[in-house]
């Protein structure tokens, strides 16, 4: 039995692996920058969060169809759902897309395509997130949101990502109101590479249910206690936060004593297709580096239901599954 997982930070751009792009882009009629995937791939290695997300919305590009987009949503959940995958709340970014020149319906109408499929194939459950970016203005993210309420497109929330210093979550402060007010789930990335009080912003300006990474958090000992005492979720990318140098090596990174701090810390992908693995690749290394318990892995598979948008019912079906996995794990080890 595979461990159950929620995954709750990927970001479907994200899991476009090079060989996708190339297929695209000769599909598409589009010319790329590269000989070969190898020669694309040689400039997977980042310095920072910026010199990650020019190379990521330009690969976006080769994205034109609907059908491509229900193309990469079934190649994700193919590979998510064999490792562990059970339900996933996916992000993507609208206004890359409408910038090229998509509907906001060809773009969900595809993704909800593959996420629908693969529910009926396999029992994975899923909620869709648009996430609007924080280096672009606040009016143009208000009006997607305007365009998802009232053309009612199948959204069920909102996140906020792309360059964070220099781009506090309060310039979104209408944006998400706004969402709320019309019934949507709130996240937002803080705290990746900007400064624990954009954390301490996206919760108390935008009024956000999950935070995205929230690893810095760890400068502030009164934020961490806040964060404890309202058990917010944290969704920790530890690969992602190793290539894009938020920590110097992963021996560093603050999981062990989030953990240890009794955060409500969960392990997710981010960008699978850029930082070296999917989400059974993020959680063996981490496993690995910190020598986690069966116990450990357990507490953050709960944390990644209870962190979910789930209904009470399926979390608690998920939460005895993992249950199980334990109880599966500790009578193993003791017949050994
Ligand atoms: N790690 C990340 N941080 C901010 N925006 C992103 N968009 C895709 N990945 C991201
Ligand atoms: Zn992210």
């Amino acid at each position: 039995m595979i461990l159950p997982l929620a995954e709750l930070h990927i970001h479907l751009e994200g899991s476009l692996e090079p060989e996708t792009i190339f297929a695209l882009a000769s599909k598409n009629g589009i010319d790329l920058p590269y000989e070969s995937v190898e020669e694309l791939r040689a400039h997977y290695e980042f310095n920072n969060l910026q010199s990650f997300l020019d190379l990521f919305y330009a690969n976006m590009a080769v994205l034109r169809t609907s059908e491509d987009f229900k193309e990469i949503t079934t190649a994700y959940l193919n590979r998510a759902h064999a490792s562990g995958v059970r339900h996933v709340e996916l992000f993507f970014d609208p206004q890359a897309h409408i910038e090229r020149g998509l509907s906001l319906s060809e773009v969900i109408s595809g993704i909800r395509a593959g996420l629908e499929e693969a529910e009926q194939r396999w029992g994975v459950t899923h909620k869709l997130i648009a996430c609007f970016w924080r280096h672009a203005p606040a009016a143009s993210a208000m009006e997607i949101l305007k365009m998802i309420v009232t053309e009612n497109h199948a959204i069920d929330g909102i996140g906020l990502d792309s360059s964070e210093l220099g781009f506090p979550p309060e310039l979104f402060e209408e944006v998400f109101s706004y969402a709320r007010e019309h019934g949507l789930h709130v996240v937002a990335h803080a705290g990746e590479e900007g400064p624990a009080d954009y954390i301490r912003q996206a919760l108390d300006v935008l009024k956000v249910e999950r935070v995205d990474h929230g690893i810095r958090c760890m400068d502030d000992p009164e934020l961490v206690a806040r964060l404890v005492k309202e058990q917010m979720p944290l969704t920790v990318c530890p690969l992602s936060n190793v290539r894009l140098r938020a920590v110097e090596t992963l021996a560093d990174h603050p999981l062990p004593q989030m953990l240890e701090a009794g955060l409500k810390v969960s392990l997710h992908s981010d960008d699978p297709a850029y930082f070296g693995g999917y989400l059974d690749a993020n959680i063996s290394a981490v496993a690995e580096q910190f020598s986690l318990t069966v116990s450990d892995l357990a507490t953050l598979a709960r944390n990644s239901f209870e962190g979910s948008f789930l209904d009470e019912a399926a979390r608690k079906s998920r939460l005895a599954e993992v249950d199980a996995w334990l109880a599966l794990q500790l009578d193993t080890t003791r017949r050994d």
